[in-house]
């Protein structure tokens, strides 16, 4: 199967990873008081917040305070950012909580720590695009400006992923197939195949399909010499439900295409003696092949997931009662996966204020019992829990997620 054509630019086969990740300095703000550490603009049109000027502050000098109660705990980037092998970060949550804001800002964060870093969007609505302001939908690996250590961004069209699927099965057990058997005389075997609900997963491919091609694709890809100088892989996935799906269709896909395989070998072995007068025996190989091909591709998938050593999931959640509701049934299902997880990301926290309007004081009221919730849920409160403010602009391109990047990997 083609591997996603990419261009390498000098920039990146130039570069040589530093020993000792340490050793590059990290970004950080210094801002003289008084200062709103949530007014991006401010930061922007003072002129603080520049690419050229983030080598000469000094490491974590912007610090923000959490308005609602405080739990103080920090992410551990420190664990995250330590070691030259390979990690992969998934991020993923309900909807809208801003799972790309923080996947962006993590991938700028290892960059600037001197990770060769890979951020991927399989999400099917993809905003990474613009959240790095700059245009990604090539399907090809663009350079991202500004980060220390290369900083490569990839959106996977997941419409063409999935049309690669189609184009396999229908060669292997679609209608093609049934018309084949069909005219053998092996209906029998055609119903049988019929049950496998072949032909409704490929006019409608369940949820999470086209994602979990995207990811194996990556896989793939990642897996050759070219691209191995990347330590840190981060992907923004698809919201909740897309990403359960996920989980359980390489098992799903596992047995059907289990079964098809083996149902091709009874077809094999029956229609031998004729076979030949058809003349379809090497096309019928080949897309055996690609599609055992496929399996092994999902089961990839679902053991990079569940990969204890070089995976993490972070849960990206808002402090509202019903996204901390979806975001518990997401951890239940990741543990029922097996998937690890370490890691909550409260994002959208309201920034303090002296004085607060009724609005603002019954919002902070909300955010508070919605985070008392997370302390008390069985699924949650285990987990390392990240605060993330609420900013007053978008967060878009590089320095403004630099900016919020140090303040939620710290
Ligand atoms: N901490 C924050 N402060 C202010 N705005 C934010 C914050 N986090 C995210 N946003 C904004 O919220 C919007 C949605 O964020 P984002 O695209 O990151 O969410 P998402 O979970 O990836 O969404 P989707 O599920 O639609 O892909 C964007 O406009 C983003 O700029």
């Amino acid at each position: 199967m083609a591997v996603t054509p990419y261009h390498a630019t000098t920039s990146m086969s130039s570069y040589t990873p530093p020993n000792r990740f340490t050793s590059v300095s990290r970004a950080g703000f210094s801002h003289p008081t008084p200062f709103n550490p949530y007014k991006l603009d401010a930061i922007f049109s003072s002129g603080r917040l520049s690419l050229s000027s983030k080598r000469k502050q000094p490491r974590n000098s912007l610090k923000v305070k959490s308005a609602v109660a405080p739990i103080e705990t920090t992410a551990d980037f420190d664990e995250m950012v330590s070691g030259t092998q390979r990690k992969y970060y998934m991020l993923g949550g309900k909807g809208g909580v801003g799972k790309t804001s923080c996947a962006a800002s993590l991938a700028v964060k290892f960059a600037n720590n001197g990770h060769p870093t890979l951020v991927v969007s399989t999400d099917p609505a993809h905003s990474l695009s613009d959240s790095f302001a700059q245009d990604l939908t090539g399907g090809t690996l663009v350079p991202v400006e500004g980060p220390i250590a290369p900083l490569f961004a990839l959106e996977i069209n997941p419409e063409k992923a999935r049309e690669e699927f189609r184009d396999v099965s229908k060669t292997n057990g679609g209608t093609g197939v049934k018309d084949f058997m069909d005219g053998m005389g092996l209906g029998m075997l055609a119903d049988q195949l019929g049950e496998l609900k072949l032909g409704e997963l490929l006019d409608t491919p369940p949820p999470g399909l086209d994602e979990a091609i995207a990811i194996s694709k990556v896989i793939q890809f990642l897996e050759s010499q070219e691209y191995n100088m990347f330590t840190r892989i981060v992907f923004d996935t698809a919201p909740t439900g897309h990403t359960l799906r996920l989980l359980s269709l390489p098992d799903f896909l596992d047995a059907s295409i289990g079964k098809i395989l083996k149902l091709r070998k009874k077809i094999s072995s029956a229609t031998s003696a004729i076979k030949n007068v058809f003349g379809q025996e090497e096309t019928r190989q080949d897309a055996s092949d690609k599609l055992e091909k496929l399996r092994e591709r999902m089961i990839k998938v679902r053991e990079l997931f569940r990969d204890t050593n070089s995976t993490e999931f972070v849960i990206v959640t808002i402090p509202t009662v019903m996204a901390i509701s979806e975001s518990s049934r997401l951890r239940a299902s990741l543990t029922k996966e097996n998937v690890p997880v370490k890691r909550l990301i409260v994002n959208q926290i309201l920034p303090p204020s002296a004085s607060d309007c009724k609005f603002c004081a019954m919002k902070r009221k909300d955010q508070t019992r919605a985070i008392d919730l997370i302390r008390s849920d069985p699924e949650l409160s285990s987990l390392l829990l990240v605060r993330a403010p609420l900013v007053d602009v978008e967060i878009r391109g590089v320095p403004a997620l630099q900016f919020l990047g140090d303040m939620i990997w710290k």
